[in-house]
């Protein structure tokens, strides 16, 4: 509001003050139009609570609590649902049900449930048990790679290029992940432009979407800026996810930054569930409910019921025994 002290803005009401500065009238007007034009209209929200939340709890979730976790999700109008990873399960227990969890979901019509595969075998295994989306997941950080997924970057692009290549031939979409996108556990600060590298070399094997992780959260709005302006250098915004864990609460500012620079695509799990099994304290994906609340609350669309998410989330916190990580759920909790 430009030069209006604060004590004026404050006593006048909108009404007032274009009726005692006219010229605010235009200055005002120009200012909604811009709010309109800077974000999207419509934001996919893709819910990786399944998979990215479930797969750091010590506590073997049964499989049939995954399944109706999941079913829950797909009557939620969610159009994107991250079901498994059909990965080691000596690396990551949790997930080793994969293939009884897809047999056993109901699959609803309107709703695609992508699943993680880090090579071949994840990429067979996960065809075997019906999947028709997958995500490969690469990292900007050497050390990360390392530890996730036992190889280099340029070695798990030659694994990848494989996925992806047999992914073409059935006709199946491939995601891409880029993790350590604004930190890495192990080596600090990511440069961006390593961030653009793997991402860009992603999308031109053939991932229809790369999904930028803030894998241990530490991310500003500031870095997110950096990151996302370098990474759309290289990447179509239009093809760019971010997938925000919350550790210093920067999540939604974060996203909100994504969305002024034109992304669409938002992962996030309900009831903030999840964690990075590699850096201790980490906390989990920024959580579907304050996405929706947030986005809802600017007049963007994502088709997904809010209601219905807390309501999942409730199911799914009340097997694990503990309270919601959501802001939004736990307020609308209180008010009851
Ligand atoms: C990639 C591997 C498999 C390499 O693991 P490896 O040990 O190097 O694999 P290998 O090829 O040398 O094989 C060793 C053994 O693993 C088996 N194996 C080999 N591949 C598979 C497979 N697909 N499924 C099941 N088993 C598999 C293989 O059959 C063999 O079995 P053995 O002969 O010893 O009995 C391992 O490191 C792994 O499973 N890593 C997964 C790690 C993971 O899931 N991390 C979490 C997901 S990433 C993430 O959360 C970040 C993200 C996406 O959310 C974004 C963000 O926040 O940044």
């Amino acid at each position: 509001m430009g030069n209006i002290p604060t004590t004026v803005k404050h006593c006048l009401s909108y009404e007032q003050l274009i009726e005692d500065y006219p010229w605010l009238r235009r200055w005002l007007q120009e200012d909604k139009s811009l709010t309109e034009q800077k974000y999207p209209k419509f934001v996919k929200i893709v819910e990786v609570g399944p998979r990215d939340g479930l797969q750091n709890e010590k506590e073997i979730v049964p499989t049939r609590v995954k399944i109706e976790l999941i079913d829950l999700l797909s009557a939620t109008g969610l159009s994107v649902i991250e079901a498994t990873s059909f990965v080691s399960s000596k690396w990551v227990p949790q997930m080793a049900d994969h293939t009884e969890v897809f047999r056993g979901i109901q699959r609803a019509p309107h709703v695609r449930y992508p699943v993680l595969t880090p090579n071949m075998q994840g990429f067979q295994d996960a065809v075997a048990a019906g999947a028709t989306e997958i995500a490969v997941f690469g990292s900007a950080s050497e050390t990360f790679s390392r530890r996730n997924i036992n190889c280099s970057i340029d070695e798990s692009m030659l694994r990848f290029q494989e996925v992806i290549n047999a992914a073409k031939q059935r006709q199946i979409p491939v995601r891409g992940y880029v993790s350590c996108a604004l930190g890495c556990p192990y080596e600090g600060s990511v440069e961006p432009s390593k961030v653009a590298e793997v991402a860009k070399r992603l999308y031109e094997m053939g991932c229809y979407e790369i999904s930028l992780g803030d894998t241990i959260g530490v991310g500003t709005p500031g870095s997110m800026f950096k990151m996302l302006q370098t990474v759309m250098k290289d990447v179509p915004v239009n093809a760019l996810a971010v997938h925000c864990h919350d550790t210093y609460g920067q999540a939604l500012p974060n996203i909100l930054t994504a969305l002024q620079m034109g992304v669409s695509v938002v992962d996030s799990a309900v009831a903030s569930l999840g964690g990075c099994p590699h850096a201790r304290g980490s906390t989990g994906n920024v959580s579907t409910e304050d996405v929706l609340y947030m986005l809802h609350g600017m007049d963007i669309q994502t088709g997904v019921d809010l209601n219905k998410v807390i309501e999942a989330g409730d199911f799914i916190c009340t097997a694990l025994g503990r309270q919601t990580n959501s802001r939004v759920a736990q307020a609308k909790g209180r008010m009851l």
